[in-house]
């Protein structure tokens, strides 16, 4: 047998065998075919794919050159180029313990990367570019060359005069609530303003005119004004305002200005934005701050003995002011000041909710624990409560602001120069014009003009001043958002003359008796100026930025401006492209759910969402020396700003929404008692487990 000879078997294996090789290489052949055809299939398929993507990126990048490196589209990055000059030539070298359980006083060291970003005394943060005519510190021009339209012109014929009076949902609260937040996020003061033997400037004297001061703004002059005319008023100015150059000496080019407050939402306002300050407003015993006692024993915000700088005529140094954590502004009007004593009552009542939970804690220990509750608190309600109704609950959502614990070291908490001077300032239009003193019986027992008590505070450690002022803006609808500010804030914000609140009051007519004190001021005009001041972008250009298309003219405008309005900044100024910021976001539709318009909302929720993300010390921020227990941040969410009202007043009944109007008549349920519902307890606190009793 040939054993090289295949069997019978092994021949008919061998066939099959060969048939199969066949069949395989068949297989194998068709196989091949159709993966190479798919894969080529994959691969055009591919191609188009990328070419098309590059022609839509190269599309966009080319009608948007907004760059948005963001993962959500509605985020804005800043284009301006010189938000690090500061941190380069000027910024105090600041040492910090990343293991530090509490903020700090002035806000430094929240970020570990750079300390001094959020820091207070630090520059206003730019999304875009400032604009100057000559690139660094004069007011910019239209874009032919000619001045831009005086402030008050444009108030007069654009704002003044046009006020609707329809009753809000919200209620008062909101506008005191809303001042107090600006002012924790930004405090932008006037540059020096004395001369070099310290008399005060006034850049309305013939004098001063002469002499031309750098920081007199502008002044404005004229003698056919519709309002001051009547009352010989012929001459309005403000100040610049401070820039790095006089608070630092360290000029950047262009100018650069510095917010004195702590940009983070901290309370600055109540605890003051640097550590000598905040001690000075600290007892020093049991966690308190220090406060004075008016009537009826109630605890207030410490009064200042003989502090009035714009002393009335007829009693200069009667006056009650208060010593704040805001230096500049808890005394403006009675709503601020509302603000500043509840929460300084909310600190001292949790101080001593903490100390009676645990005896042996430090004074130290107390005060910060409380300040952190404090600021928790205040945060939880800026954004659970206050911001959906600002910018709309769906924006807030799609914005990403209600998503928990995003901390992000990489973005720079700063309070933008656009959000401070111009959008947030969109709410100057809720100041109401009146404030009413009710009872716990919903009867209106006083009313005065807010102007009546500007700058002075007077009415409020009287009596039950307080307690009837809060139950007023609680119950009184809130001044509807609209192209106008009210009369007072339009034409006489800081007119001051001597009046009792006892006496009823003051009507229009006594201006004419007694001479304007220190001269009249126009809210909505200062506003304006005050972006020129600081080299805002015009309204077009913001607006762009935030997405929007660019108008070509006046009519493109149309999409976010009515049409009436648009006709009237034809009449005002040359083109487009040099309409005040201000001006545009006042006059911008509302958008869906909001209170404000498209560009505003798109500003101020870029800077609420860097107040959230870009604080370390945020209250549901997680894994940090300063994170709240579980325990502690389910109370913390709980409380609300009718917790905090009932913990500090003797109102006894609030809502649930603490901004919203309630018909006590029609929904007498929706009001609760204080006592019942709004009860809070710090258990979550309690160290006492363990220790010996003191
Ligand atoms: C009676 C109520 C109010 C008065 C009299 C008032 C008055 C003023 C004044 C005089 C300024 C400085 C203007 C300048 O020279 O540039 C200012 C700034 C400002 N106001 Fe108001 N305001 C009031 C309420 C509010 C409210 C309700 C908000 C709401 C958010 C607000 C937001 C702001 C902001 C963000 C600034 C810029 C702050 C800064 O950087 O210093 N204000 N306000
Ligand atoms: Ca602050």
């Amino acid at each position: 047998m040939n054993l090289f000879s295949p069997s019978d078997e092994t021949q008919s294996l061998l066939k099959n065998t060969n048939f199969n090789m066949k069949w395989n290489n068949k297989v194998v052949k068709w196989t091949f075919g159709i993966v190479l055809f798919v894969l080529l299939l994959l691969g055009a398929i591919y191609l188009v794919h990328i070419y098309t993507n590059t022609v839509i990126q190269l599309e966009s990048s080319a009608t948007i050159k907004v760059p948005n490196i963001k993962k959500n589209p509605l985020h804005i990055a800043s284009i301006a180029t010189t938000n690090d000059d500061f941190l380069k030539k000027c910024a105090p070298i600041v040492k910090c313990d990343p293991d530090a359980k509490y903020r700090s006083a002035n806000g430094s060291c929240n970020n570990l990367g750079t300390p001094t970003w959020g820091a207070a005394s630090t520059p206003f943060f730019r999304m875009i570019d400032a604009n100057y005519s000559d690139g660094y510190y004069a007011l910019r021009l239209q874009t032919n060359g000619s001045a831009l339209p005086s402030p008050r012109i444009i108030n007069v014929k654009v704002f003044m005069n046009h006020e609707i009076y329809h009753a809000d949902e919200n209620n008062v609260l909101l506008f005191p609530f809303a001042q107090s937040s600006a002012h924790d996020i930004s405090g932008l003061p006037n540059d020096i303003i004395s001369e070099e033997d310290g008399t005060a400037i006034d850049c309305c004297s013939a004098e001063t005119k002469k002499k031309k001061y750098p920081q007199c703004l502008e002044i404005i002059e004229s003698t056919d004004d519709p309002v001051y005319s009547t009352f010989n008023i012929t001459c309005t100015g403000t100040f610049r305002a401070m820039t790095s150059k006089n608070y630092y000496d360290c000029p950047l080019y262009p100018t650069t200005f510095i917010n004195t407050n702590t940009h983070f939402i901290d309370a600055s306002e109540v605890y003051g934005s640097n550590e000598n300050h905040s001690q000075h407003l600290r007892t020093m015993d049991g966690g308190r701050l220090n406060f004075s006692i008016g009537d009826h024993g109630q605890m207030f915000c410490p009064f200042l003995p003989n502090q009035n700088k714009e002393p009335s005529i007829e009693n200069p140094n009667s006056h009650i002011k208060y010593d704040t954590g805001d230096p500049n502004n808890g005394n403006q009007n009675l709503g601020i000041t509302s603000m500043q004593t509840l929460f300084l009552r909310f600190h001292n009542y949790v101080a001593l909710k903490l100390s009676s939970l645990n005896p042996f804690w430090s004074d130290e220990i107390l005060y910060q624990e409380s300040r952190r509750i404090v600021i928790a608190t205040i945060q939880r309600i800026i954004y659970e409560d206050f911001l959906p109704i600002i910018i709309g609950d769906d924006f807030q959502e799609l914005y990403g602001l209600n998503q928990p614990n995003i901390y992000d070291p990489s973005l720079n908490p700063s309070t933008s120069q656009e959000f401070s001077t111009a959008a947030y300032r969109v709410l100057h239009a809720i100041i109401p014009a009146h404030f009413n003193f009710m009872n716990n019986n919903y009867k209106i027992e006083n009313w005065v003009k807010i102007i009546d008590w500007m700058l002075v505070s007077d009415p409020i450690p009287i009596d039950n001043n307080f307690d009837k002022l809060l139950k007023g803006f609680i119950e009184t609808p809130g001044r509807i958002v609209q192209p106008s500010y009210n009369f007072y804030m339009s034409n006489f914000m800081f007119l001051t003359i001597n009046n009792s609140l006892l006496a009823g009051p003051v009507s229009l007519d006594d201006v004419n008796l007694h001479t304007p004190q220190f001269g009249s001021r126009d809210l909505l005009s200062t506003d304006i100026l005050r972006g020129r001041d600081v080299g805002l972008q015009p309204y077009n250009q913001v607006r762009h930025f935030c997405g929007y298309p660019l108008a070509k003219d006046f009519d493109d405008l149309v999409d976010l401006i009515h049409i009436k309005a648009i006709a009237q900044l034809k009449e005002l100024y040359n083109s487009v492209n040099d309409i005040d910021l201000m001006v545009g976001l006042l006059l911008e539709k509302h958008s869906d759910g909001a209170i404000v318009g498209p560009t505003t909302q798109c500003l101020i929720a870029d800077g609420f969402y860097r107040y959230k993300a870009g604080d370390r010390f945020f209250y549901d921020v997680q894994g940090q020396p300063g994170s709240f227990t579980d325990g502690q941040l389910k109370v913390i969410k709980k409380i609300s700003l009718g917790h905090v009202v009932c913990a500090t007043s003797n109102v006894d009944h609030v809502q649930k929404d603490m901004f919203k109007m309630v018909d006590h008549n029609l929904f007498p349920t929706l009001k609760r008692k204080c006592d019942r519902e709004f009860y809070l307890d710090f258990k979550d606190w309690d160290e006492s487990n363990g220790r010996p009793e003191l």
